[in-house]
């Protein structure tokens, strides 16, 4: 039995980090059961609530949210958090080294309908001149995703269950429902180098810019078409569940930006959905671009920021962006 602090110790991690992830695993129990139980206990449906991205709250996005923010703002090891959420950073009072950016529940418009579900996290350090108690702002949020020293995310789905890294691979942990722990399923997780998958919610094919629509189309011409080989396609519309078969057997996945909008050309926002997509993604070898530069490397200027996200396999990714290149 391969239990999750054992193994996180085995691996070097400070003893703080383990009991932060443990707490945030502590909240995402109490969510499974909750998605779980959805339909009996009253809790499916959307709130009359917008957040500030303009998004229905459904219950169980304000629900995953205050288990969460509860949770890790009592633990000690949490000086803030920031959330799909909530509008503002929220600050605790029990000090602690560690910045948490989530997204309580992704894949919202798979409730109602018993599909997959997860939650995204992303773990920073509490900037240095931040450690004698200073206040935390939202700047000290906008760090590059390559600060990131923990990221990962937990499905909602048959199982649940845990991807996770601390900058040394990608492993995934199942929650075993019968004794409530989180035990190590698979290690070193590797994404092939290439794919015959895609996944992008191509209803949205009028707005994408010109390269992607070339990508896409080359790709759709299968074997007969430059690409010389025929592609099969997946959209599971909640990027955990996208992302987890990536991590599992290879593919592509993308949200590009769309040109019909430019207030709000992007979807995914970079702090709790691409920063640690991208640090799993490119700890199991894979590669994460906004079309132009790695996501990790870009420098935030705004809490709920959007951008547009290539991730996957390798040489898949590397020959999309070569389109961007052209
Ligand atoms: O509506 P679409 O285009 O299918 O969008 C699906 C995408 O939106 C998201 O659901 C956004 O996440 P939230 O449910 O947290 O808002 C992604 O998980 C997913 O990849
Ligand atoms: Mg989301
Ligand atoms: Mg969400």
């Amino acid at each position: 039995m391969k239990r999750l602090a054992p193994e996180l110790r085995k691996d070097g991690v400070e003893l703080d980090l383990i009991s932060l992830i443990r707490t945030i695993l502590a909240a995402c129990k109490d969510i499974s059961f909750r998605v779980g139980q959805a339909d009996l206990s009253g809790v499916l449906g959307s709130t009359l609530n917008e957040n500030i991205q303009g998004e229905t709250q459904k219950k169980l996005d304000i629900l995953s949210n205050q288990l969460l923010k509860d949770m890790l703002l009592e633990s000690g090891f949490v000086r803030a958090i920031a959330s799909e959420e909530e509008d503002y950073i929220v600050e605790g009072e029990h000090g602690g080294r560690f910045l948490v950016a989530f997204d309580p529940l992704d894949g919202s418009s798979n409730i109602d309908v018993n599909s997959l579900t997860g939650t995204i996290f992303s773990i920073l350090p509490v900037p240095e001149d931040k450690l004698d108690g200073t206040p935390i702002t939202e700047q000290d949020f906008l760090q590059p995703g390559r600060n990131q020293v923990a990221a990962g995310y937990v499905m909602y789905g048959p199982s649940t269950i845990l991807a996770l890294t601390t900058g040394k691979g990608v492993d995934f942990y199942t929650l075993d429902k019968t004794h409530g722990s989180f035990l190590k399923t698979r290690d070193n997780i590797a994404i092939p180098e290439e794919t015959k998958e895609f996944a992008i919610n191509s209803s949205n094919q009028h707005k994408w810019d010109i390269p992607m629509q070339r990508y896409i189309r080359d790709i759709l011409d299968g074997k007969a078409g430059i690409r010389g080989k025929n592609f099969n396609m997946r959209w599971i519309a909640c990027m955990v569940g996208d992302v987890h078969r990536i991590l599992c057997r290879g593919g592509i996945f993308t949200y590009p930006a769309h040109t019909d909008n430019p207030e709000k050309p992007n979807k995914l926002r970079l702090l709790y959905e691409a920063n640690p997509m991208g640090m799993l993604v490119e700890q199991a070898g894979g590669l994460v671009s906004t079309g132009e530069q790695n996501i990790l490397d870009l420098q935030p200027t705004e809490l709920h920021e959007r951008v547009p996200v290539i991730l996957g396999s390798k040489q898949e990714v590397k020959i999309c962006l070569d389109y961007h290149n052209q």
